[in-house]
């Protein structure tokens, strides 16, 4: 294969003002001798102090075919006014990163340039294994935890409430004999109230298309039950082709002879291949369900490179902060009716970045219980999430949260694929 040396800069909207500290060009390997030059940059995403630095090959892809798409539209009025209203060339925001695709694993190899890994030799890989793993339960069983703790960070919220996670979101755990990817998955819900529930059942779905192995979790204080429903909506007719492993978790919270009990009712009524006793918030047994996965995995380099531990951009995860605090602050209903959006992260070297937020809400009502008796509950959002956003970007940010209404986008499905529920999210 021809390699090609690249300087990479995506342009984000609106523009940064400049790049980040302690970003820079960034030099990447390319499998054609084509070089990608864009203006102005989105260098958090590869800020060598981030742990978050994309696949970049595939968000130059995802580029590209923004690009592409900008010019094809300009030229085609009908192809234009079919399409997607979001996502015009009006959109310069538009780069997409699509969830349900994987990586070429041969570009993976490549990107990690920075690495003694270029070493000709490893793409035999005799002793490298690497893959997908589709993490599957019911809400509130502690799919989140789990995934947080085996990756070693959080990168999905966790809170006592069910529902909490919306998106399929992605982790990486990487060793230099392995890499594992895990799509942590929305609870996995028959009744479905919004159009927003379907299409998050349908990433769940979509999660098992990639995976090489799948894990069930259960919630061992739970009476035991038939997981079918879970396996219907997760995996649908993949059952037979795919190892399952059952994972009994919040094992803390039970006596060990119930513990017993409980593995030998799924071992004996379900269709799982093992079962495997954990507490994820304690991390008891998080290392017996890691070798399990790794003896599914087939061997192969690796997708990414060993440095990230996701591929979404750091906006994705500071609106999940600010949703984090949302579902800890305000009770019933509102934390359901809530979507955070990022509208501007403006790098800049010599004060704070800064991040506009909004939160969409559905009722005027729910806008009223947001912001609080002159903005106090509102202030208290901002700073509970401006800590925890400063913590995860390991810098000072300011932080500027609205609260708008849009009635009902819940059930608005271009709404929803323009908030990245459609199975994409917007790259940069
Ligand atoms: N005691 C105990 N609590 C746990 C354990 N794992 C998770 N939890 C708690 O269970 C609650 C739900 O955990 P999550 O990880 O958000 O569960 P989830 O399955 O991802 O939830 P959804 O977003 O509804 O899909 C949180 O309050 C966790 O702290 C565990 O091993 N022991």
């Amino acid at each position: 294969m021809k390699l090609g040396l690249a300087v990479l800069r995506i342009s984000a909207a609106p523009p940064p003002t400049s790049a980040r500290e302690g970003g820079g060009p960034l030099l990447l390997l390319f499998p054609s001798s084509r070089i990608f030059h864009c203006e102005s940059s989105s260098l958090s995403l590869f800020s060598s102090r981030s742990p978050f630095r994309p696949l970049v090959a595939r968000l130059a892809t995802s580029f590209e075919s923004s690009q592409r798409n900008s010019i094809h539209s300009g030229s085609n009025e009908d192809e234009e006014e079919e399409g997607d209203p979001y996502l015009t060339s009006s959109n310069p925001s538009a780069s997409l990163l699509s969830l349900s695709e994987k990586p070429d694993r041969s570009l993976a190899l490549l990107d990690e340039y920075e690495l003694e890994e270029l070493d000709p030799d490893r793409s035999t890989c005799h002793n490298h294994r690497s893959g997908y793993v589709a993490v599957l339960g019911r809400p509130n069983v502690g799919k989140s935890t789990l995934s947080n703790q085996m990756i070693g960070q959080k990168l999905s919220i966790v809170t006592e409430k069910p529902q909490t996670t919306r998106h399929r979101i992605l982790g990486i755990c990487s060793d230099p004999e392995y890499q594992m990817i895990l799509y942590d998955t929305p609870g996995v819900i028959e009744k479905k109230m919004h159009m927003l529930d379907s299409m998050m059942m349908k990433n769940v779905r979509n999660a098992a298309l990639n995976a090489d192995c799948v894990i069930v979790v259960v919630d061992a204080c739970k009476v035991p039950h038939k997981i079918d429903d879970v396996l219907e909506e997760g995996i649908g007719t993949l059952t037979d082709n795919l190892p399952i492993l059952l994972v009994l978790n919040k094992k803390d919270l039970i006596k060990p002879g119930e513990i017993a009990k409980r593995l030998e009712w799924y071992q004996k009524f379900t269709n799982v291949d093992d079962v495997i006793p954990v507490s994820a918030k304690f991390g008891q047994g998080v290392d017996d369900v890691k070798d399990w996965i790794l003896s599914k995995l087939p061997f192969g380099p690796a997708y990414y490179p060993k440095d990230i531990a996701s591929e979404h951009p750091e906006r994705f995860f500071v609106a999940e902060f600010v949703r984090e605090k949302i579902f800890m602050q305000y009770r019933n209903e509102v934390p359901y009716a809530c979507q955070v959006n990022v509208l501007n992260y403006i790098s800049r070297p010599t004060s704070k970045d800064f991040i506009q937020v909004e939160i969409v809400v559905e009722k005027e009502s729910q806008k009223i219980i947001l912001i609080g008796k002159g903005g106090k509950a509102l202030k208290v959002l901002a700073t509970a999430a401006r800590l925890d956003i400063e913590d995860f970007l390991q810098k000072k940010v300011f932080l500027e949260v609205e609260v708008k209404v849009k009635e009902n986008w819940r059930q608005d499905e271009g709404l929803l694929r323009y908030y990245g529920y459609g199975g994409q999210i917007r790259a940069l």
